[in-house]
């Protein structure tokens, strides 16, 4: 059962798993938002922990970065876990003026300079597009906290660093709410193996203007964004009927 990258036994995960790129900002959402934890992989360091949220069994595990690494993960949590709910919780560039630092964004499509999803898809143009109810659900979360939250396109990018000097002029033309590295293949993996995904992103960056935060603040300061997440989850259930909740 355990796979190349994941020594988890058969039911360690729950059906839901949120994933940040970031694997001590797992441990982070573990930590404080989920009691009875139980670390469930330590492979490679991408720890992934299983607990509870107000009475509702979740999964939180790192994802690495860019598509390649997502994918392995999502695809093994899927097809060997039974996870059928991934929730990327990120972090993303801006581009435009109207999105700023600390800003909160929902992914309910995702272009991309990647070719993994024209791979799986006979070399066509495969929209990567999230679930609709989580992502429905990611808004309203927010709307009930009173989080801000812009719902759009995110562009996942295989360069971190392009030297491309027109990419992210290009991109707020065409009004990308963020740029990031994993969703489109995660909406790939998600469509090949009959999951449900969806992502919220922190803007940690504005690629135009030049503003970053540190390494910690991307790590540990995110937490509209994760309560968002975790409630996400529950509305979701209600709305599909198939929460897991502890006895
Ligand atoms: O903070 P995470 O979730 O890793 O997301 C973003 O940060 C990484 C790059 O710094 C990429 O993985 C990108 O998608
Ligand atoms: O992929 C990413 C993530 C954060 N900030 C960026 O500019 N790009």
């Amino acid at each position: 059962m355990a796979t190349p990258h994941i020594d988890a036994a058969p039911g360690d995960f729950a059906d839901i798993v949120l994933m940040p790129g970031d694997p001590l900002r797992a441990q982070y959402i573990a930590e404080t938002y989920l009691t009875d934890v139980k670390q469930v992989n330590r492979v490679r360091n991408m720890a992934g922990y299983t607990g509870t949220y107000r009475g509702r069994r979740i999964s939180v595990m790192g994802h690495g970065m860019g598509i390649p690494s997502v994918s392995i993960y999502a695809k093994e949590l899927i097809t060997e876990y039974g996870v059928t709910r991934l929730i990327r919780v990120g972090s993303c560039g801006a581009v435009r003026d109207d999105v700023a630092v600390r800003d909160v964004v929902i992914g309910l499509g995702a272009s991309t300079d990647s070719g993994v999803n024209r791979a799986r898809f006979a070399g066509m143009d495969f929209a990567a597009t999230a679930d609709f109810a989580l992502t429905r659900a990611l808004a309203d979360a927010a709307d009930k906290l009173g989080v801000t939250t812009r719902v759009g396109n995110l562009f996942s990018a295989d360069l971190f660093y392009d030297p491309r000097p027109d990419t992210a002029e290009l991109l707020r033309r065409y009004g990308i709410v963020g740029v990031e590295m994993e969703a489109a293949g995660l909406y790939g993996v998600a469509a090949e193996f009959g999951a449900r995904a969806a992502t919220i992103c922190t803007v940690s960056d504005h690629i135009l203007k030049g503003d970053s935060l540190d390494s910690s603040a991307r790590e540990r300061s995110f937490d509209d964004m994760m309560r968002v997440a975790l409630d996400a989850v529950l509305l979701d259930d209600q709305c599909s009927n198939i929460g897991e909740v502890d006895a």
